[in-house]
Order: C-alpha cells, then structure tokens, then sequence
C-alpha cells in the first residue's frame, strides 16, 4: 500500500485533567477528500491545531507523506506542503486582494518581508499570485482591500491564500460557515477545483456540503473517532446516526 498522505497514530492531547483528544488512529490517502465531522466541543479544531503544531500532542505521533512531524514548528510543516486555514477569516484586510496572495507565496517561499522590494517585481511572483487569483474568481478585484470583499469573497482568498504555497495537503476549518445557500454552493465548487489531486481534510458543518466532497468522512465525538468510511455507510451506520448524523441531517431540513 502507498504511504499515506496523513497517517495519526495514537494521538491524544489534555488540557489540564481535561482529556480532549483521546487516542486517534487515522490514515488520509493522498489526493482523498476527507471530511472531519462531530458534534460541538468533540474536537474537531483541537485534532486540526495538533496536526499542524499549533498544540503540541499529549501522545502519539503525526506523519505527513510517512515522515514523523514530531518537533517541528507550524510553518516547518507548512512548507513540508500541508497548509491550513481558520474558522475565523484570516486574510490582511487594509492589503489588497493581489498582496494578500503574494504574501502568502512569499511566505511558503520562506522570504523575509525585508526582501519585499528586492522581490516586488518578480514576474513568477506575479504570475503565481495571478494564477491563484484566476482560480478563486477574483482576479478582476485583484487591486481592492481584502476588507471590502464580501464575506464569501474574503473566505475564497483565504482558500487562494491557503493553497499559494503549492501545498498538496490542505486542511480547511469550516470553510463555508455563516454562508448563504447560494455562497456555500459557490464556497463547495470552488474547493472542489482548487483541490483537484490533492489531498484535502475539512471541518463542516454542513451536512450538504460534507456530502457533496468528502470521498470519506470520519465521525469525532468527545475525542474519539467513532466510524471512518464513504458517506454512504456513515450515513447508514447506526452508530453515527445515534452520537450525531441523526441530530445534524435534522437541523438541515
Ligand atoms: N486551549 C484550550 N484550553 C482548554 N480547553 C480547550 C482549549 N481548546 C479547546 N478546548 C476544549 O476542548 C474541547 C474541544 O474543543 P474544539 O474547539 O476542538 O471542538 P470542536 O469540535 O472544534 O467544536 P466546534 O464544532 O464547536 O468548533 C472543548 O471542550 C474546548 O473547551
């Protein structure tokens, strides 16, 4: 069997006496969509910040592509090529959309912003933050502030932002939160594009949109991963619709 993209081996993490992740065993292959489900306080963002070394894990190992990330710094993963983003919208709203993309490229290119002249007329430079803009729509609003974008828009240049560094591992944290149908069905095709052939783990919500992309789903409930599977047998498994499913598919209708 090829190595996984992501492989979680007993992986746990306390606050306090608090345990909060309680012992996780998961392998993500590469170019899978997998989404991260369960209910509120399950985990779901702790799981995220451990496997990018926001949190350091209580036990148990991370491996990106078979390589143990133990010990390393958030941004020493990222340009290992797993990029992530947040619940809450992370973009630098007074820059404009087009800076906002060439800094993060910048950024995974591992440039101090002390070179930003020196590197400010690099054409790859512009044509890669142009092509990551031609992806997310939003090239024509290249030269306003990020701030003025409309709520859909910003959470699309975080997407671009997310994916400027090249990485093949992209973790979403609940990517279409707070939108309307119509911008979570935009939000949904646009990740659908971005990720093609890479390998994509998100947190949702939204039972539509987890269905509609994950080639997987696993399901999280106080800390532990209760079923892992096609959204088909998620969907079916008992299981699930007792701790969760049940309740969410619900509070969709
Ligand atoms: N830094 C922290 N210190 C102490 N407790 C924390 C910390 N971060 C998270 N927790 C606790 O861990 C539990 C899981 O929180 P987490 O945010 O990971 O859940 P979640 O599944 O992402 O929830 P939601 O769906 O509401 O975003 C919660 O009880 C939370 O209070």
């Amino acid at each position: 069997m090829s190595v996984p993209a992501l492989q979680l081996t007993g992986l746990k993490k306390s606050f306090g006496k608090a345990e909060i992740i309680r012992g996780i065993d998961l392998e993500i292959g590469r170019a899978e969509r997998h989404a991260i489900i369960g209910p509120n306080g399950a985990g779901k963002s702790t799981l995220f910040n451990l496997i990018t070394a926001r949190f350091p894990a209580t036990a148990g190992t991370v491996k990106l592509h078979g390589e143990d990330l133990a010990g390393l710094q958030p941004f020493q993963i990222n340009r290992k090529g797993l990029s992530r983003s947040f619940q809450i919208t992370n973009i630098f709203p007074k820059m404009s959309v087009f800076e906002n993309v060439r800094c993060a490229l910048l950024w995974s290119q591992g440039y101090k912003y002390s070179f930003w002249n020196l590197v400010a007329r690099s054409r790859a430079l512009t044509e890669g933050a142009e092509a990551i803009l031609d992806q997310i729509n939003l090239l024509e609003r290249r030269n306003l502030p990020a701030g003025t974008l409309s709520y859909a828009e910003q959470r699309a240049l975080e997407i671009g932002i997310t994916i400027a560094g090249g990485a093949d591992v992209i973790m979403l944290d609940e990517p279409t939160a707070g939108m309307s149908n119509t911008e979570t069905d935009y939000i949904t095709d646009l990740i659908l594009k971005v990720t093609e052939g890479k390998t994509l783990i998100m947190v949702e919500h939204d039972m539509g949109v987890v269905f509609g992309l994950a080639d997987r789903i696993s399901v999280l409930v106080y800390g532990e991963i209760i079923a892992t599977d096609t959204p088909e047998r998620v969907r079916a498994d008992p299981k699930v619709q007792e701790a969760y499913l049940g309740a969410a598919l619900e509070a969709e209708h």
